[in-house]
């Protein structure tokens, strides 16, 4: 008796074809073939058992303006799930940082990879660190978070719209449009662009977007045999980091795009979290900290949010909506 030849592959994975997210999906073949030998095997009949297809998405499209202004949810995730509900795809390698906490029907969030740098990176040719910078130097980011936080410091700072990819940055800088700007440390590391780095920003100064640097894969909530593929590159701290921080971020109905920051660290089973709102001039800024039992994250973080919320006051998101 032959064996049946192989025509299919066994895992189709889903991505958005930005650099960044490419890395990430790379990143997820290799931990696949790792866990897997029937994965990692070699193409049998030209068939590869890990595919890679490329999907666009609303956020790839939209270049021109800062992403908190298009709003809606999903804008990195959505045809990606259509894709997966429609059996194009078998998973999506999705950066953390803008999946929606609400996730479709029949898709779920079994695996978090092991978690990158969390902290932002300040990318600069004129100093080594933001409290350098001479008063009324621009800072390009279009990231409320960012701009709010760097405000709240330095309110002799200017901070403006900044959107491209490293290099387009990058000649920006040497162009002299902006004097500063910042990205995440860990898509710098994962793109290989780390040389670009000025320095890191400790969280202390900076808090980071919920579930910064995870990088999240997504399945058919049916689909057994994905989960059967990866629930061994599941990283269990990295998984209960992220969700005590989407928690908070759920309870203050946030997305990335708003000014709003979370972070969860874990000593053995010991949760450290701090949250924080702040308005996007920088001028109130509210932050808010727990410590707990890991089993205890979510409803930590959950009460972190009703705390801010509170001493936040009435109409402090307004300009999210306005
Ligand atoms: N919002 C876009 C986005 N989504 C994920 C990353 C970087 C990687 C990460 O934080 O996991 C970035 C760019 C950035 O903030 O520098």
């Amino acid at each position: 008796m032959t064996a049946k030849p192989n025509t299919h592959p066994t895992i189709r994975i889903g991505t958005r074809g930005s650099p960044l997210a490419l890395a990430q999906t790379y990143e997820t073949r290799e931990r696949l073939a790792a866990a897997w030998p029937d994965l990692a095997q070699p193409p049998v009949g030209g068939v590869d058992p890990v595919e890679i297809e490329v999907i666009k998405t609303t956020g790839d499209m939209v270049l021109d303006r800062p992403l908190s202004e298009i709003g809606g949810k999903g804008l990195f995730t959505r045809e990606l799930d259509d894709a997966m509900l429609d059996g194009r795809i078998r998973i999506a390698v999705h950066s953390m940082k803008d999946v929606p906490t609400y996730l479709p029907d029949g898709i779920v969030l079994p695996c978090i990879l092991p978690r990158e740098d969390v902290r932002d990176a300040f990318i600069c040719l004129k100093a080594k660190s933001i409290a350098d910078l001479p008063a009324g130097s621009v800072i390009g980011s279009s990231s409320l978070r960012r701009g709010a936080q760097i405000l709240n410091r330095r309110p002799d700072l200017k901070v403006v719209n900044f959107r491209g990819n490293v290099q387009t940055r990058m000649r920006k800088l040497e162009e002299g449009v902006v004097d500063a700007t910042l990205l995440a440390m860990a898509g710098m590391r994962r793109l290989g662009l780390q040389q670009h780095i000025t320095g890191s920003i400790e969280t202390e100064d900076m808090l980071p977007a919920v579930a910064q640097g995870a990088i999240g894969i997504t399945c058919r909530a049916d689909d057994e045999d994905a989960l059967r593929y990866l629930a061994p590159l599941n990283c269990q701290d990295s998984f209960d980091r992220v969700t005590a921080e989407r928690a908070f971020l759920t309870k203050l109905d946030g997305s990335c795009r708003t000014p709003i920051a979370a972070l969860a660290t874990l000593d053995g089973d010991t949760m450290f979290f701090r949250g924080l709102i702040v308005s996007p001039d920088g001028k109130a800024l509210h932050s808010t900290s727990r410590t707990g039992s890991r089993a205890d994250g979510v409803a930590m973080a959950i009460d972190a949010a009703e705390e801010l919320f509170k001493a936040a006051g009435p109409g402090f998101f307004d300009f999210m909506t306005s």
